[in-house]
């Protein structure tokens, strides 16, 4: 008996030149209804499934090759005599190979505005069946899930070198497949589930992930640790650009993720205010706005230029050659922006070594905005800390008001405060930082060093602070470095101590109500 060649593809593409080969080779061709048109249509010689079947394929594709003459056919084994038996009396005959390619889910929902039913109907059931059980037979069974698989098993075929390995190989690639296609099935269902949130709320669903990698890197946080890089290929970080510079390594990109994060509370791209950070070791040390990219980058670089030798740069508009030359005026580890001009791009240059990423704001928007971080043996998962600030919520404590200049300073403050390692404390003035004190143990701590870094410039700034205070100490020191009003959560059973000190001392005081730790 000739062996037998079953195909049932959605994607036509290399399928005439692959029946071309499995019949030269000597087998016999079975297709379910579109793929066995097309191979006509070639003028092959094929029968249809619904001919081989004797049942035809009915709900409207929904069962083409859901019969125990395929799955028999593809399940049996050929050392089993029992199964040959069945085989036999059912009058089945054995397949061989196996192609199947499935219905384009990942295509159709990548439509944001696909019909649920449309979507739907895009679940392959029958392909992904026959694909498990040709997988599961592999002994016996050729399995093949994608157009590039089918020139390297001709090859194979024309020198008679389809081994057990290659079988077992394919297997898994096909396992891979499946799983790979029932994630983005749940994804997206879970995703319609949510609505418009990421995260199932009450009930958790498992988390499946589905990240390709996007390039090994040379270590991870030191160089005794393998790292790689997963990425969505369009969104987020995945798309950005890499326009010249060393490779990129595991602590650039989580500090230019730092970086961006804290940037983007100015806005990213056209219209945005210019605004530019300087970032070590995930911490912003400098962040400013000003009337240009160049001016707000002077002004991020002077906040603490001690601290920006060896930084990382974010910008949130074009980089033009007035930025590119500061850029090149020290030496930094990377820079993201939307954009480099020409000018700027001969300019940055002659820092050969210098990392440049452009990442557009699209990319930005289209990324998850799930948070993950690994422990242990698992995975937490959050929503991003990415909502706007909103200024209506917050409320004045201390007798006296804060003055129109020292509220945009606090706003200016408070919106760095979230991006700094908790306890975070941040000192700033006229849209510049002028001293961050993060991760410290104790939240007076933080302040010390927020303050020592401002020195004098502290005299008339503001002070932030990401979590409450839990005693008047914090606004007692700040006092007495000339800070002049403070922004905080509240929400300490002690409050009322701070708010009392603020009232002695002069200062303003703000509560906001939300707390933004950074762990
Ligand atoms: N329902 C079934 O029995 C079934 N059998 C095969 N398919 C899929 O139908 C597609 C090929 O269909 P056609 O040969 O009619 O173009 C393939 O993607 C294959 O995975 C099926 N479709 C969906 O489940």
């Amino acid at each position: 008996m000739a062996p037998t060649a079953l195909l049932s593809v959605s994607n036509k593409e290399g399928l005439v030149p692959l029946a071309e080969g499995l019949l030269e080779a000597g087998y016999q061709l079975i297709s379910s209804g579109g793929t066995a048109a097309a191979l006509k249509a070639a003028g092959l010689e094929v029968t249809k499934v619904a001919e081989h079947t004797g049942a035809p394929e009915i709900l409207g594709g929904r069962v083409k090759t859901l019969h125990p003459r395929i799955h028999g056919g593809i399940l049996a084994r050929r050392c089993e005599p029992s199964h040959q038996a069945d085989l036999e009396a059912q009058g089945i005959a054995p397949i061989d190979v196996v192609v199947v390619n499935l219905y384009p889910f990942r295509e159709t929902v990548a439509n944001p505005e696909v019909a649920f039913d449309t979507a739907i109907e895009n679940i392959d059931i029958g392909g992904p069946a026959m694909v498990r059980a040709a997988a599961k037979n592999h002994a016996d069974v050729v399995v093949l899930t994608s157009p590039s698989q089918y020139e390297p098993f001709l090859e194979c075929l024309r020198t008679g070198a389809i081994s057990a390995a290659l079988r077992r190989q394919l297997a898994l690639e096909a396992f891979q497949h499946t799983a790979s296609y029932d994630t983005a099935i749940s994804s997206w269902l879970a995703a319609q589930l949510a609505g418009a949130a990421e995260l199932p709320s009450a009930v958790a669903a498992p988390l499946r992930l589905e990240l390709p990698a996007r390039q090994s890197l040379r270590y991870g946080e030191n160089p005794h640790q393998q790292a790689t890089w997963h990425s969505e290929p369009a969104a987020g970080w995945g798309a950005a650009v890499q326009l010249q510079g060393k490779e990129l390594s595991y602590n650039n990109l989580i500090d230019l993720d730092a970086a961006l994060a804290t940037v983007r509370e100015f806005g990213y791209g056209p219209g945005a205010q210019p605004a530019a950070v300087v970032v070590k070791h995930t911490n912003p040390c400098g962040v400013a706005i000003g009337h240009s990219g160049a001016a707000a980058l002077s002004r991020a670089l002077d906040a603490d230029r001690l601290s920006a030798f060896g930084g990382i740069v974010a910008i949130n508009c074009v980089v033009d050659l007035a930025t590119a030359e500061l850029l090149t005026s020290l030496f930094l580890e990377c820079v993201v922006a939307p954009g480099f001009d020409g000018p700027a791009l001969e300019r940055l240059a002659t820092k050969a070594n210098l990392r440049l990423l452009e990442l557009n704001p699209a990319a930005i928007a289209m990324a998850s905005r799930r948070q993950l971080r690994t422990l242990l043996g698992g995975v937490l998962v959050q929503e991003l800390d990415d909502q706007p600030v909103d200024g209506a919520a917050w409320q004045v404590v201390s007798e006296r008001q804060p003055t129109a200049q020292e509220l945009d300073d606090l706003g200016f403050a408070w919106k760095l405060a979230r991006h700094v390692r908790s306890n975070a404390i941040t000192v700033a003035k006229g849209g510049q930082s002028l001293g961050i004190g993060a991760g410290q143990m104790n939240r007076v701590g933080s302040a010390r060093l927020a303050l020592e870094a401002a020195g004098d410039r502290a005299r008339g700034a503001v002070l932030a602070s990401d979590g409450f205070f839990p005693f008047d100490d914090t606004v007692r020191l700040a006092a007495g470095q000339g800070i002049t009003a403070v922004i905080q959560p509240g929400g300490s059973v002690r409050d009322a101590d701070s708010i009392t000190a603020c009232n002695a001392l002069g200062l303003a005081m703000v509560v906001t109500g939300r707390r933004h730790f950074l762990h």
